[in-house]
């Protein structure tokens, strides 16, 4: 439904973009995720045909975006980081001059604002002058505007962004419902909204495309798996060798005490054991340990999220050539980068 090839925008002689090629099937939600000036403005501004690229094609619909914009128009809802709204109109009023200017048919209008409106939980407040809306009324204004033409594609710049954690929620399944009738692309920064809403996630960083995937898929693979925090008493070499003979498991370390018990037992010792992704050897790692008659006191399961992948993928200084599970704590401290974009998905979580 959207094709995008090796798109590129140059402004002046900085690169915002530089060959930048996706694809969003008919009736999913793709996530376009990466940090502050990563380029997705740049994108979904391209994709709504609302600025021009230096190189490359976009095609919506089957419409390429630059030969067919007006036809491209009127297959897309475009929801820009500020909304487009007119303050003294009413939210009924509004909406009417957007069906008139998207060219819905005289006719239809009443019933396109209704459906949008009642989507949007808009209804109780059509007689409003939108100026005295809350923020987030106001953004589902700016969403009722984008699907009231009933767009087949519907582009959402950061839409939940500024919102309070209530109308964040709100805003979120108001998206979700919309999938399957609409394919929608998302820009955001902020992790939890491309695992809560998203079926495919596409990571820009400094411009380029550097990773789409599932969330699942890129948890799975890029993060290096899945694994397991293991208390035992015994001797350390020991244990490492017995874990590490196992099939599925890539890697046995030696961490700090996870618990207090540990640091008061002194032969006590504390591993974590890396698996291959896709893999739950976790039954095989705790039989192998108690038939070489190792105490086990405790085993946990850690599981990479994506904030691992996306630190992986978005911090400047690679700081490993492998990623393991035990990357994340040195990731979070080296990049000043996606500070911000952890502690926002702290907040909202
Ligand atoms: N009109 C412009 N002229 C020059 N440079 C621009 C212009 N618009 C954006 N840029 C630059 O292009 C790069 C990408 O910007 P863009 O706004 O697309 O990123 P973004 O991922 O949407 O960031 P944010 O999350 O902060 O909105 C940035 O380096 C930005 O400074």
């Amino acid at each position: 439904m959207i094709e995008v090839e090796h798109l590129s925008k140059i402004y002046g002689s900085h690169t915002a973009i530089s060959d930048v090629t996706f694809s969003v099937e008919q009736g999913e939600i793709l996530g376009f995720l990466g940090p502050n000036g990563a380029g997705k403005t740049t994108t979904m501004r391209i994709l709504a045909g609302y600025l021009p690229a230096t190189r490359g094609t976009v095609r919506i619909a089957g419409f390429d975006v630059h030969e067919n914009s007006l036809a491209v128009r009127q297959r897309i809802g475009y929801l820009p980081e500020t909304p487009p709204l007119y303050l003294e109109m009413t939210v009924e009023g509004y909406l009417y001059f957007v069906t008139r200017i998207k060219g819905v048919a005289a006719g239809d209008r009443a019933a396109r604002i209704k459906a949008a409106m009642e989507r949007c939980n808009l209804f109780d407040k059509r007689h409003v002058i939108i100026r005295k809306l809350s923020k987030g009324y106001r953004q589902r204004v700016g969403i009722a505007q984008a699907i009231v033409h009933d767009p087949p594609v519907i582009i959402l710049d950061e839409p939940t962004v500024g919102l309070d954690p209530r109308q964040i929620i709100e805003v979120r399944n108001l998206i979700k419902n919309l999938a399957g009738e609409h394919t929608i692309i998302l820009s955001t920064h902020i992790l939890p909204e491309v695992s809560m809403v998203c079926s495919r996630v596409t990571i820009i960083n400094g411009g380029k495309v550097v990773a789409t995937n599932t969330p699942e898929h890129l948890m799975g693979e890029l993060a290096g798996g899945s694994g397991y925090e293991l208390e035992i008493a015994g001797e350390a070499a020991l244990a490492k060798q017995v874990l590490q003979n196992l099939p599925d498991v890539s890697l046995v370390e030696s961490i700090p005490a996870i618990g207090s018990h540990s640091k008061n037992n002194a032969d006590r010792v504390n591993l974590r054991v890396i698996c291959v992704p896709g893999t739950e050897p976790g039954s095989n790692i705790a039989a192998a340990l108690l038939r070489t008659e190792f105490e086990l006191y405790e085993m946990r399961r850690v599981r990479a999220t994506l904030e691992d992948v996306f630190l992986e993928l978005t911090t400047e200084e690679k700081l490993e050539s492998e990623i393991s599970l035990g990357k994340k704590d040195s990731a979070q401290t080296d990049s000043t980068q996606t500070d911000s974009v952890l502690a926002e998905s702290g907040d909202v979580a």
